[in-house]
């Protein structure tokens, strides 16, 4: 079963995230992603997603993978991380017949792309079986092509980055198989059958295996072919199957700490604040001007590049970049600053107002935006502009009842000092402490 536009519409930007890259890896990257982005012959990647779990150890009678974290369901962020990634150009999710609606329902609601869904089957490694199958099988009417690398990725780990899935896939492409590890938490023991300590593991020479994993697709599929069904039952580990069943050994590539699996339902809490620490991360700056004007509003608009690690800017009249407004919406950004430079009124500002009213997006988390105006004395006296723009007293006080939080900013810029844009200082705080509305100069 296959969703999303035919052929997979890929996403907006490759957004490509070396952080963390060195030396070689960083080179080997460059090497793929320029090839990937020419559309030359790098190698084809597709992805897996087991999903079809019922999340016992959560103990909520909802599959964890469906449960909401601000709203949204926790699969829709994995797979939101993994779409952003433009060379993966499949994602196939294993999910239960009994919940192949709701996943259905969530790919449309969150207009996920590139994705086909496949029943899962009762163990996970029967599910990430029919994952592979589905790209293995190149049948007639599906869009699905047999990937080189195929990369595989639990549902319930939505943290997961542009780079080591790339560490991971260019290092399948090199040893066959690779995994994420991380240092062990805890010392792993081994009991013996009367309850007592047979004996512990040293722990620095030991490693927890993570996702993702990533595989060359003949080793994974002939691995699980070759699978016994005691391995399929009980087997937890898909690098183990590929050095058993193909004398592939895996190479381990080390991962981030957000990795983590999502298994108990403090879990959910944890990946709550995560998600809410990276939202006052991301800004969306909205420009009335052009693109390519040059203006003090450019300006604050590489400020806040400077401080914030995503910034999103549109510009152009609202009317214009209401698509784009959409999909950021979509995305749960929730700080907005409103550059208004062409006009000293609130029309785009009012706009931005009404299209987050629509969305419902403030329901459970506020949003904030901040109304940017530019005076110049000469052209207009102080007073004059001031009263003008404290109409936005009476839109702070209106929105504030649906937990939007308006404020406004108007900087001094002068003509004269057009010419030298360094001039210009702002710190703009995204989460004012405050939640009294007012205008600033
Ligand atoms: N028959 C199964 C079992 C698990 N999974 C998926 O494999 C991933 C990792 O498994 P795990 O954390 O064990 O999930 P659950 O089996 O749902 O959890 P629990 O063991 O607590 O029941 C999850 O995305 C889960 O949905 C799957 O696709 N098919
Ligand atoms: O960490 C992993 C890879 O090694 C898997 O996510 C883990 O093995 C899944 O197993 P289970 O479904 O039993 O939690």
């Amino acid at each position: 079963m296959e969703l999303g536009p035919p052929g997979g519409a890929g996403p907006a930007e490759p957004g490509p995230r070396l952080r963390g890259l060195r030396g070689d890896d960083r080179a080997a990257s460059a090497a793929w992603l320029s090839e990937a982005s020419a559309g030359r012959r790098a190698p084809s990647v597709a992805a897996v997603l087991p999903a079809g779990g019922s999340g016992e150890r959560m103990g909520v009678p909802t599959p964890k993978q469906f449960c909401p974290v601000l709203e949204r369901p926790l699969i829709s962020y994995t797979l939101q991380a993994l779409e952003r990634v433009c060379w993966i150009k499949d994602i196939v999710v294993a999910v239960t017949g009994e919940n192949m609606e709701v996943m259905k329902g969530i790919v449309q609601r969150y207009q996920h792309k590139r994705i086909s869904l496949v029943e899962a089957g009762v163990t996970r490694h029967r599910s990430i079986f029919n994952g592979l199958k589905a790209l293995a099988e190149d049948q007639p009417n599906s869009k699905l092509c047999r990937p080189e690398v195929v990369i595989i990725h639990d549902a319930v780990r939505p943290f997961v980055e542009e780079d080591v899935l790339l560490k991971v896939a260019i290092a399948a492409k090199e040893h066959g198989a690779a995994g994420a590890i991380r240092p062990l938490v805890s010392t792993v023991i081994s009991p013996s059958a009367d309850g007592c300590l047979d004996h512990s593991l040293e722990r620095a020479s030991h490693r927890a295996s993570e996702m993702p994993q990533a595989f060359l697709f003949d080793v994974i599929y002939e691995a699980y072919q070759q699978c016994s069904d005691y391995d399929l039952e009980f087997g937890t580990e898909c690098l183990q199957l590929a050095l058993k069943y193909c004398h592939t050994k895996a190479k381990l590539v080390e991962g981030s700490p957000d990795l983590w699996k999502v298994t108990y339902k403090r879990d959910l809490y944890a990946a709550e604040s995560i998600i809410k620490e990276r939202i006052s991360q991301q800004i969306c700056i909205l420009m009335d001007a052009k693109e390519d004007e040059e203006h003090v509003g450019r300006c604050l608009e590489e400020m806040l590049k400077k401080e914030l690690n995503h910034v999103k800017v549109t510009s152009g009249a609202l009317c214009h970049a209401g698509r784009d407004l959409q999909q950021i919406i979509l995305e749960q950004c929730y700080n907005f600053v409103c550059v208004n430079v062409m006009t000293s009124d609130f029309e785009e500002t009012r706009k931005l107002l009404n299209a987050l009213e629509e969305s419902n997006l403030s329901i459970l988390y506020p949003v904030v935006v901040i109304s940017v105006h530019f005076l110049d004395y000469k052209l207009v006296p102080f007073g004059q502009k001031m009263e003008h723009l404290m109409q936005i007293k009476e839109f702070a006080k209106e929105v504030k009842k649906r937990n939007i939080l308006l404020c406004g900013l108007l900087i001094y810029y002068p003509q004269l000092w057009r010419q030298d844009m360094g001039t210009l200082e702002v710190r703009v705080y995204v989460r004012p402490h405050t939640t009294q509305p007012a205008y600033c100069c």
